[in-house]
């Protein structure tokens, strides 16, 4: 089993001796990290900073412990319209899977019913229960229009993410403009270029309100 190097006490955030690293708390964790990296965990400003690390991690991976069926469920409702819904400049914050940094940007999301529409809100919920874990952009995008198609069955779903990823601003390559498009279209804003098309032009119109 893999161990971590010891710290002295189990309350200044680092490892005792004999812990091994599966049956530590991620807090504690954390505090060898501090240690790892040069600095005292021990010092004042530092010393609740493996706990806030925690709680900050448990937040902005909580969507691991959500279900897009949970979300949706009572907010989908019976009603006959049959024109394209789109919610757009919805923001999220994911990180990305390979650096653990985050990347950040506007979800454009919409679908044309058939028969049923989904709570506008829930949208929004949809795009953050997929944004809020480890993900690459592509799959963030895919899995928010599956998401759709399972719990609707519309005629067609299509997802644009656009997105800044830190890991390419603040270290790496160090790009500081470049913006990520990702895309899924599926039904029918796959097979018809006509509804694909208006959906590009209303999400690129300047924001009217
Ligand atoms: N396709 C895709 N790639 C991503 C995403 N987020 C980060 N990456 C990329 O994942 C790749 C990981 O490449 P590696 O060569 O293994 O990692 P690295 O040495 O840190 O690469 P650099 O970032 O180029 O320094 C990088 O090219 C990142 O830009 C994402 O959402 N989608
Ligand atoms: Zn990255």
């Amino acid at each position: 089993m893999q161990t971590v190097q010891a710290g002295s006490s189990q309350n200044n955030g680092s490892l005792p001796d004999t812990t091994s690293l599966s049956n530590a708390t991620i807090e504690q964790i954390y505090g060898e990290l501090l240690r790892r990296i040069g600095e005292d965990p021990t010092r004042d400003g530092l010393l609740k900073t493996p706990e806030r690390m925690q709680k900050s991690l448990a937040f902005l991976t909580r969507g691991y412990k959500q279900s897009a069926t949970e979300i949706l469920r009572g907010a989908l409702f019976d009603v006959e319209y049959d024109e394209m819904v789109i919610v757009r400049d919805i923001e999220f914050y994911s990180l990305c899977e390979h650096h653990m940094l985050p990347f950040f940007g506007k979800a454009h999301v919409a679908y044309i019913p058939k028969g049923k529409v989904i709570g506008l809100s829930k949208v929004a919920r949809l795009v953050d229960v997929f944004a809020r874990r480890l993900q690459v952009q592509e799959r963030m995008t895919r899995q928010i229009a599956d998401s759709i198609v399972d719990a609707i069955d519309p005629q067609g779903v299509a997802v644009i993410l656009e997105a800044q990823h830190l890991c390419m601003m603040m270290r790496g390559v160090e790009k500081q403009q470049s913006i990520t498009t990702t895309s899924a279209m599926l039904g029918a804003f796959r097979n018809s270029p006509q509804t694909r098309n208006e959906f590009l032009s209303l999400i690129r119109r300047p924001q009217a309100l």
